[in-house]
């Protein structure tokens, strides 16, 4: 049988069970899509592809073809709309069938459904690969989920298993060949902005397994990670795990094995134990993503809760730029901007403000994060939104920092606020509507 491997944020040979069942054919042609309208701005002003982004999974891209080569295979990378460009793969290299991760996102679901209808005679297989359970193995019915994080918790808990460990999958080693083919249209794709600071983060599996090694077994920045996880700055306070997850170039499933390896021989603390919790949000999040389907992009949300917001857009162009009344969150947005890293208590803030001092309709930052975020992933950003626009998996509520007191909690010499220019020089009130400043991002 003749397979299409379709990589979408699985961009590994480890533990990657949807590729060793594909792996499992004749000749087997690996795929990566690059979408033309991921550069284009969207319903809410922002593209769904910024520059960091761009660069991050350019970065994962090759480094995925540096690791297929040695098993005899080649990334085809496509330029076009995968409704377009599958069809033509596979009626060119005689595809039987078409396997790829299975993921939340509405958008994803469609082109899944259209690609099914164009294709009746090509089998269309998923698998899960991007969360520590599959459907079949989490403790509840996928509608079943519970409507809170700490009612979910609880119910993995009880099982005792922290994931599904038979499930991990050894690095694949062989591969069937791939077809033969001319050169592919990389060539046509954007060009990838020069950075403005020295990377961090460096896209693909061989980085992201490192930076589990180094956070875990060489700097143990675990073992005080519940303490230090807060901050807004400083690189070994939290894992910088996210990037890697979020295009798939690590396995969720490899980082808690992994971490269960470092309890077992080295620390096991409330810390160790925090970091899979943390896990678990991402894990709640993407299941909860999965049941509500488009709801996790209403105004209203999954509760169905209207909120009064309006849109300023002065005011939305003043959060975006890093221009408003609040030095903190200015500094928060100017390092996203530059970097597209923001950590997740800055995020918390910069979201709060955003919905209760700006009073905007919470789709316009989650959009803007979506641009901006070198980590972006739909279940977690939207999630996390839903949560502190009080329209989610949260049974308080709204919640409103009180911005003040942060910027003393955490960050009391004003270092932070120095470093990223969070003092702007003129400052958009909340009540200066000018209509020059309507904004055109
Ligand atoms: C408004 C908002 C938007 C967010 N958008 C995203 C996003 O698009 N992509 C993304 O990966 N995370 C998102 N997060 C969650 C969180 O901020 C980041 O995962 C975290 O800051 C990444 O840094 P880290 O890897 O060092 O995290 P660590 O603190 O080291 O946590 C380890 C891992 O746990 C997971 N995790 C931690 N906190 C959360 C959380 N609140 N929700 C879901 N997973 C979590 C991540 O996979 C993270 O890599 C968002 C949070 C907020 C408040």
């Amino acid at each position: 049988m003749n397979t299409l491997y379709w990589f979408t944020r699985d961009l590994r040979l480890h533990d990657n069970a949807a590729l060793l069942a594909a792996s499992r054919s004749d000749m087997l042609l690996c795929v990566f899509v690059v979408d033309p309208r991921w550069f284009s701005p969207g319903q809410f002003q922002s593209r769904a592809m910024g520059e960091h982004r761009w660069r991050f999974l350019w970065q994962s891209l090759m480094a995925l073809e540096r690791g297929l080569r040695p098993l005899g295979q080649r990334l085809r990378i496509a330029y076009g709309k995968p409704e377009t460009v599958i069809p033509e793969l596979v009626h060119a290299h005689g595809i039987a069938r078409v396997v790829r991760s299975r993921q939340p996102g509405t958008q994803e679901a469609i082109q899944w459904q259209s690609l099914k209808e164009q294709l009746p005679d090509t089998l269309f297989q998923q698998f899960e690969t991007l969360s520590l359970f599959t459907e079949g193995s989490l403790p509840m019915a996928l509608p079943e989920l519970p409507d809170t994080f700490s009612q979910f918790r609880k119910q993995v808990e009880k099982t005792g298993e922290r994931c599904t460990e038979r499930l991990r999958i050894r690095t694949l080693t062989a591969l069937p060949p791939p077809p033969g083919f001319a050169d592919d249209n990389r060539g046509e794709c954007p060009p990838i902005a020069k950075p403005q600071h020295p990377l961090q983060f460096i896209g693909g599996e061989e980085a992201g397994l490192e930076q589990l090694r180094q956070f875990l077994f060489v700097r143990h920045g675990i073992d005080n990670y519940k303490e230090t996880r807060n901050a807004l700055d400083t690189w070994d306070a939290s894992s910088k795990f996210s990037p890697w997850l979020a295009n798939g170039s690590l396995s969720v499933r490899e980082v808690a094995e992994t971490i269960a390896e470092y309890e077992r021989s080295d620390t096991k603390n409330e810390s160790t134990y925090w970091l899979w919790f943390e896990l678990l949000w991402r894990e709640y999040f993407h299941w909860y993503a999965l049941k509500h389907r488009a709801s996790l992009f209403r105004r209203d949300g999954v509760q169905r809760k209207r909120r009064p917001a309006t849109f300023y857009g002065h005011r939305f162009m003043a959060w975006c730029q890093g221009n408003t009344e609040y030095p903190l969150v200015n500094a928060a947005m100017n390092q996203l901007r530059e970097t597209g890293y923001m950590s997740n208590r800055a995020r918390q803030l910069v979201a709060s403000c955003f919905v209760n001092e700006l009073e905007l309709d919470w789709r316009y930052g989650a959009a803007w994060f979506e641009q901006q975020l070198i980590d972006y992933d739909v279940a977690s950003n939207y999630g996390n939104w839903q949560y502190l626009a009080g329209v989610g998996a949260d049974p308080r509520g709204l919640r409103q920092f009180n911005l003040e007191k942060q910027a003393k909690q955490y960050d009391p010499l004003g270092t932070f606020v120095d470093r990223w220019g969070g003092h702007a020089d003129q400052p958009v009130g909340l009540h200066t509507v000018d209509a020059a400043d309507w904004p055109i991002l």
